[in-house]
């Protein structure tokens, strides 16, 4: 098993430049399903998520080549090949291959999504959504099987602004027949890049990026070119770690409007953000002061921060509360920072943490992939030499971070870890 090493200490500085965004990526790799001919999408990052829907793509038909960033799927040999196992595990965004196969096939065989465990992520919104477009979905042994005689528009009123569900319901009624109204949906930024893309393969959508989408469904969907989005979570971890042990880093492709939160909430700590058009300059800091910090849906502070935020309250004066209530559940790392000398504690939905503290390196897993990324800034900071575990999580979602962090100056490395065993044999 792969292992990070990390000599602690080492101070960043210098420019680092964000990738496209994940969760535009795993989308729009799915969306491309429900074209005609050959899409392109420049700027996905080299994420294992990218890899393992470049492989979900192939199963069913699709020629698919991924080099230097840019991805050109060609759907038209696609079939409603049954992905009831295997791939889908691997990651979350799998339940968009639901969406995209139920609008060009009306009908998929798809496995329950792998992903973060986070505590527990239903996607009752989601079939909700298919069943008022006309599909009869079914839970068979852990797989979904969805089957339509036609899909129609329908009004769709989300209980809760699920990201997920909003982008698979747009999905599935791109091409379905008539109007289809999404009430309370889901406003991420990635929302309106799936939307733009679709639009620009012929779809009409209007509305993206508010709470009530509107789409007039149409016969079909044409190839088309698409630059994605710049990833605003990796973006906001590499403020993080320019906030907690940077000498002066530029970070560069972003949007800051999509950071609003990150900054404002990074500003009332005590850091000083200088935004320009499309890169941030986060100077070094001193006297981090704690807050107190809700994770909420977009605009609000997002979940996906919360757990690398939680790394730089250790090193704020006084005690920082983080609440995070899209995820309850999303506090294992607060036992591995432990493990690390952070004073921390965990009660219900929220983390306490005590600053500042001289972290200490220490061997730790990363539980998921903003745990990992978390540790990741733990390391950097701590005395002596940290190792993580289990970073295929962290692998899921940042792209080439080793080099982007030793181009700064940070002394980590990838290994593989030797598992001893008692070799009787
Ligand atoms: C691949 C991807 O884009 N992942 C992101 C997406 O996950 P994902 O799309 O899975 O998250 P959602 O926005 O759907 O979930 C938000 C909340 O709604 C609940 N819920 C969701 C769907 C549903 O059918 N029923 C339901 O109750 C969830 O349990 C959670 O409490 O948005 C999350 C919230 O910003 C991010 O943390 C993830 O990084
Ligand atoms: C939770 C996340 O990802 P996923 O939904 O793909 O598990 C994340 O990106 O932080």
């Amino acid at each position: 098993m792969d292992v990070f090493k990390i000599q602690g200490g080492r101070r960043l500085k210098g420019k680092i430049t964000v990738s496209g965004a994940k969760n535009s990526a795993v989308a729009l790799i799915p969306a491309s399903i429900l074209a005609d001919s050959s899409v392109t999408i420049g700027g996905i990052p080299e994420i294992s998520d990218a890899w393992t829907l470049k492989a979900l793509l192939e199963e069913i038909g699709g020629e698919v080549t991924f080099e230097d960033g840019k991805m050109t799927i060609d759907p038209s040999k696609m079939v409603a090949m049954p992905l009831p196992n295997g791939n889908v595990k691997k990651l979350r965004a799998s339940y968009y291959m639901m969406g995209a196969m139920l609008g060009r096939f009306k009908q998929a065989v798809i496995g329950l999504p792998g992903g973060c465990f986070l505590g527990p992520r239903p996607i009752d919104q989601h079939i909700k959504g298919f069943e008022a477009l006309g599909a009869k979905v079914t839970n068979e042994h852990g797989a979904i099987y969805l089957r339509a005689d036609e899909l129609i528009g329908a009004k769709i009123y989300l209980d809760v602004a699920s990201v997920g569900a909003t982008i698979n319901i747009m999905l599935a009624a791109v091409r379905a027949k008539g109007k289809t109204t999404i009430e309370n949906a889901a406003k991420e930024p990635e929302i309106i890049d799936v939307a733009t893309l679709l639009t620009n393969m012929g779809a009409n959508i209007k509305g993206a990026g508010t709470s009530v989408i509107r789409i007039e469904g149409v016969d079909e969907l044409k190839g088309t070119k698409h630059t994605i989005i710049p990833d605003r979570i990796e973006a906001a971890t590499f403020m993080i770690m320019a906030a907690a042990i940077g000498d002066g880093v530029v970070i560069d492709n972003v949007i800051p409007l999509h950071l609003e939160a990150v900054t404002a909430k990074l500003r009332e700590m005590g850091v000083i953000v200088e935004e320009n058009e499309e890169s941030l300059y986060i100077p070094k800091q001193t006297n981090l002061q704690a807050v107190d910090v809700k994770t909420l849906v977009y605009p609000g502070f997002p979940t996906d921060v919360q757990q690398p935020l939680s790394v730089l309250m250790t090193q704020a004066e006084g005690a920082s509360m983080i609440t995070d209530t899209i995820y309850s559940a999303r506090f294992k790392h607060i036992d591995e920072l432990s493990r690390m000398s952070a004073k921390a504690r965990v009660e219900g939905n929220t983390a306490i943490i005590q600053g500042p503290v001289s972290l200490e390196g220490s061997a730790v897993t990363a539980t998921d992939l903003r745990a990992g990324a978390a540790l990741v800034l733990a390391g950097l900071i701590a005395k002596g030499e940290t190792e993580i575990h289990e970073i295929h999580h962290i692998e899921r979602g940042y792209s080439s971070l080793i080099e982007k962090l030793c181009a700064l100056g940070a002394n980590i490395r990838k290994e593989s870890s030797v598992i001893k065993t008692n070799n009787k044999a």
